[in-house]
């Protein structure tokens, strides 16, 4: 049974991680390298969970309970020492995870869990060089991972039984709608979606079909707005198998085929122009603005997790 948790790596996706099991209740240890980044990183905790309680979704005694769950720590064999389960949020660089896992292997203790948050790597491919297989596994969070439902969550064969059904409870416990794939495939389910799309998103902006904000617009406003509560293949069911066998006839001729990423992202990417982290990406940003929005986001997608609870 989980009892203490350790979470490796305090970025984008560690310190929202870390702090959705301290919330559910579970001790927590963050690792990183440095103090400063987990100081950041804790920063970042309390204004999330600040924002939960501004809309009503916790108390200030969860808060404050949830805070005092983490410990913050550069010492990465105190991390873990304790662990039950031990999620790794690290870079996504092959060599940096095999790294990792070879010393969690030494340090953790022998029926800990070893989760990865990877986005692209197959479980295979991650537990190439691993001494003990059978306790790693992918739990693949979304950004914010803190608000998010979705854990996408890859087994691989050598993956004991034991460690996916304690996997799959522990998402549930910590208030996840967890997805356990049947085969391990590159980007798992929702990136190979999200990719499929953004595709030929880019298609139309490069054909000048429409501006970026319209075709932000025709997402958030219709597809999206659906796809929140109908998912695509539900989607078929209720239009008509017959209308979407011809819908799929007619347009899958004209879809973008692109095997690389967009030309505009590259040009971009060539440029510096990384979107919200540099300032510039396809739109402009206010350095004060990038801040606002994403509190504007996250207080959006709160609501709409209520939204969709309350169903
Ligand atoms: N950012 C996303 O939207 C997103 C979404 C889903 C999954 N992921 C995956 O999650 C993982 C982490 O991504 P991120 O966006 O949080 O990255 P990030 O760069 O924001 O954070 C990574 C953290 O790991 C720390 N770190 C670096 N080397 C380390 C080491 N050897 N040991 C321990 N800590 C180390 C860094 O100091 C940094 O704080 C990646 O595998 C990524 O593909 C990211």
């Amino acid at each position: 049974m989980t009892k203490h948790v350790a979470v490796i790596g305090s970025g984008v996706m560690g310190h929202g991680i870390a702090q959705l099991y301290a919330l559910a209740g579970f001790p927590v240890s963050l690792y990183d390298l440095q103090e400063e980044l987990l100081h950041k990183a804790k920063a970042s905790i309390e204004q999330s969970l600040a924002l939960l309680e501004q809309e009503g979704v916790i108390t200030g005694q969860d808060k404050s309970n949830a805070l005092e769950r983490i410990t913050l720590t550069t010492d990465l064999q105190q991390a873990v020492a304790d662990a039950d389960v031990i999620t790794e949020a690290v870079p996504e660089v092959i060599e940096l995870k095999w790294q990792l896992f070879a010393t969690l292997e030494q340090y953790a203790k022998p029926e800990a869990i070893i989760a990865s948050n990877t986005s692209t790597f197959s479980i295979a491919r991650l537990i190439e060089k691993a001494q003990s297989p059978h306790r790693f596994i992918i739990t693949h969070f979304f950004n914010p991972a803190q608000l998010v439902p979705l854990v996408e969550i890859v087994r691989h064969e050598k993956t004991a039984e034991e460690v996916v059904r304690a996997t799959v409870e522990l998402m549930k416990r910590i208030g996840k709608a967890p997805v356990l794939l049947k085969k391990d495939v590159p980007g798992f389910i929702a990136n190979r979606l999200q990719a499929a799309l953004m595709r030929e998103a880019f298609h139309l902006l490069a054909e000048g079909v429409a501006d970026a904000e319209e075709i932000d617009t025709v997402m958030k406003e219709g597809i999206g707005f659906r796809w929140a509560f109908v998912g695509p293949i539900e989607t078929a069911d209720f239009g008509g198998l017959d209308t979407w066998k011809r819908v799929m006839d007619n347009l899958a001729p004209e879809l973008d085929q692109s095997t690389t990423a967009p030309a505009i992202i590259a040009e971009r990417v060539e440029k510096g122009e990384l979107g919200t982290k540099s300032g510039t990406g396809i739109y402009a940003y206010e350095r004060t603005s990038v801040a606002e929005k994403l509190h504007a986001r996250d207080e959006q997608f709160i609501r709409l997790a209520k939204l969709k609870k309350s169903r």
